[in-house]
């Protein structure tokens, strides 16, 4: 990259805060964590102001108050994710309702419409391959997609919804497939008839998931959204939280979904928060509570441990420990309520295997009829799963995702259209430009050569904002390239390739969503941006888009699916095997490809101790070579206000972590 001319100022388009800034950090602080942020360093003030005028909306969103400036310095690497796929926390508002973004069915062959969309709004391509197309509104206003009817109500689940209703603090939590996605849709239902507001300015019920995909499910935003917090990388950023102080303070009740991938010191800091914006010391303010997950299930994507004190001395934030260690937890004095039926599947044996797998338990006998019935060693195929039909394909790490999809890539028929990268960086003096940009390379998201055929199966790597502030596809939505069409001015540049080298003018993909409604949108270059700790600011500009033919099991939690084939073999951490293979309804649809060891069954043993499940499986376990591996053993996590077990966690006595509170359980 080029020499570039000193920068005397910075103008902030789109951000927290817009304005010409004439010092980077307060610009940094004005665009921090704003989804679809937009800014730039100039030479001159006139070059920035005319800059801004033509990139500044007519009527510009309405801008949260003043963030305090701050002082501490970045953070460090210990901020990075742990893992590639983690969702990106963006910005999003309550009022959208749109059911599961991955069907229950599977992908079929490009030509067909995989998901069924009754009203689908696909002007772009119906039957008929159309390589190059209208481009299809990517502002396009939300709006409210019919509700589909639901389930009926068991009646064990009609009591947890009562036990909301009664204004206790609520964790519902449960097995894979228990409803608990269910119950939170008859919370809300419940609670619109009581006549509580949501959405607006001052909205009494937030429903909030911990990613972007979870909410979307239930028609809300992240926890981080509603917070204003962005992604806190500092102490100080959870200052920002005062920009939503009337949001917060007239909340009377808050939904939080998946919170078993939420760390505790993040919830601590919230508690810590919200405790003074709201004036009053009860927990999170004196909001009721309603927290629903299964911490058996993936847990949170936690900074490297490696955290060097001088990071820590100044006051940056590193996510910790599971969302039940945290001293908010333990304030909140919640009433568990346990689901014990499960709808998913329906097999008993598959559901006793499924039991065992979530106490961490990959040796027994049910795990062994289970993987009798499911493994297929080599590139074998299940007897029973159609020849055209393609299974959702689940794999724990981005380089067996990455190979499968170039595979599948490959495979198509019609023209690569080649879209590259274009990366920039802001180091801090000292810091080389060539230095920040590789650490981007390693870290960002979004491929660097991203390559794309008619008929892809794709991923969404941003969420998608209305308008109105709602949410309308989450990253994380899966969907299918339904054509091309030409980018227009304004569009952010990158670089550009036919696989027959003829017409270099950009083109871009059209993508049709699988979620309700099969919602089509032309998908445009985005800017991900990397800050890394006294180094500066690396941005990234591509099509948020990945190949999805194979995805992560990280990104498959939440989903119930007819046809999956679930890579164990490589599985590292805690309730990943379980989750992957939870997905799945029927046996009958499940093919477990490659090796099988039990070791790969985890279930980090401070879950256990929380749900009281056995250290060991009741019965009889070890035969033919089947190894037990008591997981959960020299398990590193450590929270300060857990005491160890007297074995030191290998887990042989079931004592409580000292100080904490017995939970009162109601099992329904
Ligand atoms: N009362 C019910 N009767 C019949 N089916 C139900 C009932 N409740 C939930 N289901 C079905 O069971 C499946 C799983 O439900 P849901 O996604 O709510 O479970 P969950 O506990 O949230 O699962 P996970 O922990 O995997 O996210 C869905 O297909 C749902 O429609």
């Amino acid at each position: 990259m080029g020499k570039k001319r000193r920068k005397c100022c910075y103008a902030v388009a789109r951000g927290h805060k817009t304005g010409i800034f004439h010092n980077w950090g307060q610009c940094q602080d004005a665009f921090r964590g704003f989804s679809g942020q937009l800014f730039k360093g100039f030479g001159s003030v006139a070059e920035a102001e005319a800059w801004l005028s033509a990139n500044t909306p007519s009527a510009p969103p309405s801008a949260p108050p003043p963030t305090p400036a701050f002082s501490s310095p970045l953070p460090t690497q210990a901020q990075k994710r742990a893992y590639e796929d983690r969702d990106e926390v963006d910005s999003v508002a309550s009022g959208l309702k749109v059911s599961k973004l991955f069907s229950t069915s599977s992908p079929a062959s490009p030509n067909k419409t995989p998901f069924a969309s009754p009203g689908a709004a696909d002007d772009v391509a119906k039957e008929v391959p159309v390589p190059l197309a209208q481009s299809v509104p990517s502002n396009e206003q939300s709006v409210p997609s019919n509700e589909l009817p639901d389930v009926p109500l068991s009646s064990h689940q009609q009591r947890a919804v009562a036990i909301v209703d009664s204004g206790s603090n609520v964790f519902l939590t449960g097995s894979a497939g228990t409803g608990k996605s269910r119950v939170i849709k008859a919370i809300l239902s419940s609670l619109r008839a009581r006549k509580f507001t949501f959405g607006g300015n001052r909205p009494q019920v937030a429903v909030c998931a911990s990613t972007g995909t979870a909410a979307i499910q239930l028609g809300g935003c992240t926890l981080h959204s509603l917070a204003g917090a962005g992604v806190p990388r500092k102490q100080e950023d959870f200052e920002k939280m005062w920009g939503k102080r009337n949001v917060l303070r007239s909340l009377r009740i808050l939904i939080l979904d998946e919170v078993s991938m939420l760390c505790a010191s993040l919830l601590d800091k919230f508690d810590e928060m919200l405790r003074k914006i709201r004036n009053n010391n009860k927990c999170f303010g004196g909001i009721q509570l309603v927290f629903v997950g299964d911490f058996a299930q993936l847990g949170p994507v936690l900074g490297k441990q490696n955290i060097d004190t001088a990071f820590l001395a100044n006051e940056g934030f590193v996510e910790r420990g599971l969302a039940f260690e945290g001293t908010m937890w333990k304030a909140a004095d919640f009433q568990m309520v346990e689901l014990k039926q499960t709808f998913r599947q329906s097999e008993p044996e598959f559901l006793r295997a499924l039991n065992d797998l979530r106490r961490g338990f990959g040796g027994t006998k049910n795990v062994k009829w289970l993987m009798k019935k499911c493994l297929i060693e080599g590139d074998g195929k299940k007897v029973n799963v159609p020849a055209d039909a393609t299974p959702t394909r689940l794999y724990s790490k981005n380089v067996n995702v990455d190979a499968i999809n170039s595979d599948e890539l490959r495979k198509l028929k019609g023209e690569k259209f080649q879209y590259t990268a274009k990366d920039r960086a802001a180091p801090v003096q000292g810091y080389k430009e060539e230095w920040l940009i590789e650490e981007l390379r390693r870290n960002v998201m979004a491929p660097e050569i991203l390559d794309l055929k008619f008929g892809a199966e794709v991923m969404l790597l941003k969420n998608i904002i209305g308008v109105n502030g709602s949410l309308i596809l989450a990253n994380g939505s899966r969907g299918r390239v339904v054509g091309f069409s030409r980018a227009e001015i304004g569009d952010k540049v990158i670089g550009f390739r036919r696989e027959d080298g003829k017409n270099p003018q950009v083109l871009n993909p059209i993508v049709k969503f699988y979620c309700e409604g099969g919602r089509t949108r032309t998908i445009k270059a985005e800017e991900f941006d990397m800050e890394v700790v006294g180094k500066g600011l690396a941005v990234r500009t591509q099509i948020p888009l990945k190949l999805a033919w194979a995805v992560t099991i990280h990104k498959s939690q939440g989903l119930t699916l007819d046809l999956l084939e679930v890579e164990l073999e490589t599985c590292f951490a805690e309730g990943q095997a379980y989750t992957a293979l939870s997905r799945a309804r029927s046996t009958e649809g499940l093919s477990i490809i490659g090796h099988y060891s039990p070791e790969v069954v985890k279930c980090d043993y401070k879950v256990k101790q929380f749900y009281n499940f056995p250290m060991e499986p009741d019965e009889e376990f070890e035969e033919e070579g089947w190894k037990f591996d008591r997981t959960g053993e020299g398990m590193e996590r450590t929270w300060n206000n857990v005491g160890e077990d007297d074995d030191g966690g290998k887990g042989k006595k079931e004592k409580r972590p000292e100080g904490e509170k017995v939970v009162r359980t109601v099992e329904i």
